[in-house]
């Protein structure tokens, strides 16, 4: 069977960023520890006043074009996921193929576009629909461009506000990938939840510490089911676990339930059964209350082991690494957690090609997704070719003032009574102009 998965990745991240310990953090009168080790994060990124999801998109649709030297005509399908979309009706697709077709020759007339909705899951959901459709052999030996896109705002005063995030990532999805190849095998777990969602409103209504005991409940799901499809999982067959990162403290709970997991009844268990004992065994107890005790002080004991630390430091925390920078992303959350993952191997000049990747995507409402990738032959080049180092260090640094500035602007029924000026000059991207005469939002290329 032919191999299908990434081919090509691009980036783009909202060019204003807010200093979470710095600036934030003394408005809310925390202490900036809460950020960087609560949470785990040191800045966010937010879209300047001409940016938003259409413009984060086509730029890093267009970026991933540019790099792999395609035309509209090549490209069959164009997917965005998105859970901050402002229109019910025309999907953001068309919005960025309308926004490339000013600067390409050609257009995307053949091409099929959609858009998917799961809150964070859906850019994983349109890949696996590139993913069929191209297996199907309804591709007509034409890639996909899947696109995940978000501006994670929340209310001003919500404890979200902390966590909140903008930016792009732009997948190609295709044969023969150059990235990464995606396993046929998935494990779900799904259910109906009411723990983050937007009914009719821009900002979410959350209930933060339920979201949290829901992303983990879904995930053990997820991971149960993956193994029903699968042998059982061995640590050292993954070289790195990319999550769905709302924040980095989110996946050191989630990491930590996953090694407890995959390692009962195995020799790890075992090694470890000296110094901290075996898990506790359900039936072991009396009732329910007690054995989930035992399994917390378990968990507790679990995390300060060596052996424990060791598999976090190598195949977790290096996918933490740009969320850190940027915060929630949202769609685009796991897509860079596993960007990160690629360019710690890098980093590290690891010999890549082959290893496997354990993916964790997640997306409220709830669901829960976990597959295998196997990195391929021209992984190392594809991430060599990224600029999201210059990106991150160009951001504009607001100031608090600023930052309330640029939440009113983004917000839809916010009324500020006055312009905000730009705080950065668009260079060769595309830009925000105004509505035109339906409302609908328009674009233009800024050379
Ligand atoms: C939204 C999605 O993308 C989908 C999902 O994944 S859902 C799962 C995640 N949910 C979300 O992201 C919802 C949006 N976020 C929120 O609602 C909130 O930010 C939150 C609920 C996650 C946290 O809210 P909070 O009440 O302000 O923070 P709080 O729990 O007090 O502190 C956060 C962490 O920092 C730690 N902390 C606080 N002060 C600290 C300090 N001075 N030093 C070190 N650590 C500190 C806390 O102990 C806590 O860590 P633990 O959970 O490991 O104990």
């Amino acid at each position: 069977m032919t191999a299908v998965g990434i081919d090509g990745i691009e980036i783009w991240t909202g060019k204003l960023k807010l200093d979470l310990p710095g600036t934030f953090a003394p408005e809310k009168g925390d202490d900036p520890e809460k950020y960087t080790k609560g949470l785990g994060l040191t800045n966010s990124s937010f879209p300047d006043v001409y940016e938003d999801i259409v413009t984060m998109g086509a730029n890093a649709a267009k970026g991933l074009m540019d790099r792999k030297g395609l035309e509209p005509e090549d490209i069959g399908r164009i997917d965005v996921a998105t859970e901050s979309a402002f229109d019910h009706s025309k999907p953001v697709s068309t919005y960025i193929a309308g926004c490339l077709e000013q600067v390409y020759d050609g257009d995307f007339t053949h091409a099929n576009k959609g858009e998917r909705k799961f809150a964070c899951l859906a850019g994983t959901q349109a890949i696996d629909d590139a993913y069929n459709w191209i297996r199907a052999g309804r591709n007509r030996d034409r890639p996909a461009i899947v696109i995940t896109t978000d501006t994670a705002l929340y209310a001003r005063g919500d404890p979200g506000e902390a966590t909140q995030g903008a930016g792009a990532v732009a997948m190609l999805i295709d044969e023969d990938p150059s990235v990464v190849e995606l396993s046929t095998d998935q494990g779900y777990g799904s259910k109906d939840e009411t723990d983050f969602l937007k009914p009719n409103q821009q900002f979410p209504s959350v209930d933060g510490k339920r979201s949290v005991q829901v992303y983990l409940s879904r995930m053990r799901e997820a991971l149960e089911d993956y193994e029903s499809v699968t042998d059982d999982i061995e640590l050292e067959d993954f070289a790195y676990a990319p999550f769905h990162t709302p924040f980095p403290g989110m996946v050191r709970k989630a990491a930590l339930l996953a090694y407890r997991h995959v390692i009962r009844d195995t020799a790890h268990e075992e090694s470890l059964a000296d110094e901290i004992g075996r898990q506790p065994r359900e039936d072991e107890y009396d009732d329910r209350e007690a054995y989930e005790e035992a399994i917390r002080g378990y968990m507790d004991d679990l995390k300060t082991t060596e052996q424990y630390q060791t598999w976090y430091d190598t195949a977790v925390e290096p996918t933490l690494g740009l969320s850190r920078e940027v915060g929630n992303w949202y769609t685009s959350s796991v897509h860079i957690a596993r960007v990160s993952a690629l360019r710690d191997a890098l980093t590290r000049d690891r010999d890549f090609v082959g290893e496997t990747l354990l993916v964790a995507s997640y997306g409220s409402g709830a669901q829960a997704e976990i597959h295998a990738e196997t990195v391929r032959e021209g992984w190392q080049a594809e991430v060599e070719a990224l600029d999201i180092d210059a990106q991150l260090d160009a951001r504009y640094d607001l100031s608090w003032d600023e930052y309330e500035d640029v939440h009113d602007v983004h917000e839809y029924d916010a009324d500020l009574g006055r312009e905000v000026e730009e705080f950065t000059q668009p260079d060769g991207e595309f830009v925000f102009t105004g509505w035109g005469r339906m409302n609908e939002r328009q674009y233009e290329y800024a050379e």
